[in-house]
């Protein structure tokens, strides 16, 4: 950590496993620096150790296997400036470990499956995004990373899915009703029928009427645009490009929605797309481009995965300035 914090910005990023949290994590880190932001996994706050949970039949997703009353004890001391003995979760060893120090800092992220699960955690929040991957594309992710990278068979990855899949959806998927960006990835609409999952459709969600928060948007705020750029500004081989802007109703509440369909074939020319969007929350014309380049080899860089995580990025930062200004700004009037 730099120096003590007047002020702790709490960030959740709530989503299942493999769905990009920690590409996302790094993408925050690039914006934020290393030494600004904590990172705390949720998973540290497990209840049951992996034999426990075998025994009982009760899952990781299951908040019964979470201590909920200690992650929101600790979280508020952090919040407030405290420092905390946070307990660690071994996934290698599937035990509690011993717990470790943790010192609050600048921006704190909550990360894990249940960031916006209980009430009081999710009250102290500062700003939230939710990874809303499909079906589809999460078992081609899954089935690329686990027997890629952890020797998996295809049918045990599979399984693995389908057996969490019942209290993923009792208890996961609806704390997206909480986040003020949930970032959709779905199959794409541009090839009939695809199963390849390389090409995706990205939809980002951002919550109307969050104090500070300014919805980016494409051309005219408040319109519906559907956007095929021109070829020539951004080279798109098939099956091309396609973006959306418009406005819904997402559990009962408005949403601003961008959407991005479809693969960059050359990264530097999304400056073409950033320069028709509006409320980017950019230093300068050009800034969420350059971070996308910075690093193209993380994985999503090239379609609106990366695109959409650089632009909840920004917002995190823009919550942070305004959050730590406004603090500023109090402590000088009393
Ligand atoms: N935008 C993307 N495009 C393509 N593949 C992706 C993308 N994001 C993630 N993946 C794939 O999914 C895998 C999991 O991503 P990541 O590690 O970021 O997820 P996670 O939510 O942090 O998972 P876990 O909680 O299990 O660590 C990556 O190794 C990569 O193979
Ligand atoms: O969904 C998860 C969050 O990362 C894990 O499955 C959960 O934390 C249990 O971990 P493990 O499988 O290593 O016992």
């Amino acid at each position: 950590m730099t120096t003590k914090p007047e002020r702790v910005v709490l960030i959740g990023v709530a989503g299942d496993s493999g769905c990009g949290k920690s590409t996302f994590l790094r993408r925050l880190i690039d914006l934020f620096g290393e030494e600004f932001m904590t990172v705390i996994c949720l998973d540290d706050y497990h209840s049951l150790d992996r034999k426990q949970r075998k025994e009982t039949g009760i899952t990781a997703l299951d908040p019964r296997a979470n201590n909920f009353d200690l992650m929101y004890e600790q979280i508020k001391a952090l919040k407030e400036g405290q420092t905390i003995n946070k307990p660690i979760y071994n996934h290698e060893t599937g035990l509690i470990d011993p717990p470790e120090i943790v010192k609050p800092n600048h921006i704190v992220v909550v990360e894990g499956l249940h960031p916006l699960y209980d009430e009081r955690v999710r009250s102290l929040l500062d700003f939230s995004v939710y990874f809303d991957i499909s079906d589809e594309v999460k078992i081609a992710w899954k089935i690329q990373r686990d027997m890629a990278e952890r020797g998996h068979r295809y049918e045990d990855v599979l399984a693995a899915i389908n057996s969490r899949k019942p209290d993923f959806q009792k208890y996961i998927e609806p704390q997206r009703e909480f986040a003020d960006v949930v970032l959709q990835v779905l199959p794409t609409n541009l090839i009939k029928d695809d199963t390849d999952r390389k090409v995706l459709r990205v939809r980002m969600l951002q919550r109307e009427g969050k104090e500070g928060f300014e919805p980016a948007y494409l051309f005219d705020e408040g319109s519906t645009i559907n956007w095929t750029p021109c070829g020539r500004k951004l080279t798109c081989s098939y099956p091309g490009m396609q973006l959306y802007y418009g406005s819904d109703v997402y559990y009962g509440r408005y949403v601003s929605v961008l959407e991005v369909d479809g693969q960059f074939d050359n990264l530097e020319e999304v400056i073409y797309i950033e320069t028709h969007l509006s409320n980017t929350s950019t230093k300068y014309q050009g800034e969420l481009t350059q971070l996308l380049l910075q690093h193209r080899e993380y994985p999503g860089s090239n379609n609106g995965t990366g695109f959409f995580q650089v632009l909840t990025g920004l917002k995190m930062r823009a919550a942070y300035e305004r959050l730590t200004a406004k603090e500023a700004k109090l402590a000088v009037q009393v």
